[in-house]
């Protein structure tokens, strides 16, 4: 039986290691980037994100956050610090319960209304993104920061299907001409990057984060409908309203002496 853990309570962030150890380990997720601290890494080539947009994907709530499940063999990225190719297995965010929280990273101790997570699975390495989430090496996250500003025509091709998944486990089918590279960043060559893990459980310690300098604006509107996603909650049964999704962002990490590399100087 699956254990349960949200972000609130008995079952929230500080209590996850006794279930998944893994979240008690020496390289976990999110942390704050001290911009200070981080090294120029004059090696890295460019990034390569290569994604089509005729791919049927589907939607769903888990709970947790909505989740965009992606099963082009075409959607593909490699490049930057990257040693091997990686194959884009999912998009989600996390959010908070307004614009001033709602990223997983921090930038110089600022956090950012909402983070966008394109996660990749090693192809090279690995036969299925099931391995790769336990390995090291398996996993590299495209990060990118979204903060409250003008409305993101993008993302309304998500935010349309929002009314199909209210409910915890709803599911839409996604068959509109989209491409995810419409949600990340036009500066797509100034990054930080370094060695993190899953930032929900079982917080394997297999994820390369590649994090975007330049932040990404959408609506409040917009974020709103983030929000607008349920999860059923223990509270649920007794009160009988819906528990809104809010705050699913992990809470810093320590660095434990990790280097946070720069793509830019
Ligand atoms: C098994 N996969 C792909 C994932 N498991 N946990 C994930 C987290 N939501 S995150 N934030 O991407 O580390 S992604
Ligand atoms: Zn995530």
């Amino acid at each position: 039986k699956p254990v349960a853990w949200g972000y609130e309570g008995d079952i929230g962030p500080c209590n996850w290691h006794k279930y998944f150890p893994k979240a008690g380990g020496k390289r976990q997720s999110p942390i704050d980037i001290d911009t200070s601290a981080t090294q120029y890494d004059g090696s890295f080539k460019p990034l390569r994100i290569h994604y089509d947009s005729h791919m049927c994907s589907s939607l769903t709530n888990n709970g947790h956050t909505f989740c965009m499940s992606v099963n082009s063999d075409q959607c593909n990225l490699s490049g930057g610090p990257l040693e091997d190719k990686y194959r884009l297995l999912q998009f989600h965010c996390h959010w908070g319960s307004d614009d001033t929280k709602g990223s997983e990273h921090t930038v110089d101790g600022h956090q950012y209304a909402a983070e966008l997570h394109l996660v990749h699975w090693n192809t090279d390495k690995f036969k299925s993104a099931d391995e790769a989430i336990e390995k090291n090496q398996g996993i590299a996250v495209l990060t990118a920061f979204i903060k409250a500003g003008k409305e993101h025509r993008g993302w309304n091709h998500v935010l349309s299907h929002f009314k199909d998944i209210k409910k915890v486990q709803g599911t839409s089918t996604v068959n509109e001409d989209f491409n995810p590279k419409c949600l990340l960043p036009e500066n797509q060559t100034d990054y930080w990057t370094y060695e993190g893990s899953l930032t929900t459980p079982p917080c394997h310690e297999s994820v390369r984060f590649i994090i975007f300098k330049e932040v990404v604006e959408v609506s409040s509107e917009q974020l709103a409908q983030f929000r607008s996603l349920c999860v059923c909650s223990s509270r649920k049964r007794d009160t009988g309203e819906d528990e809104h999704l809010v705050d699913n962002f992990r809470p810093i990490q320590p660095l434990n002496g990790r280097v946070v590399k720069a793509s830019f100087q």
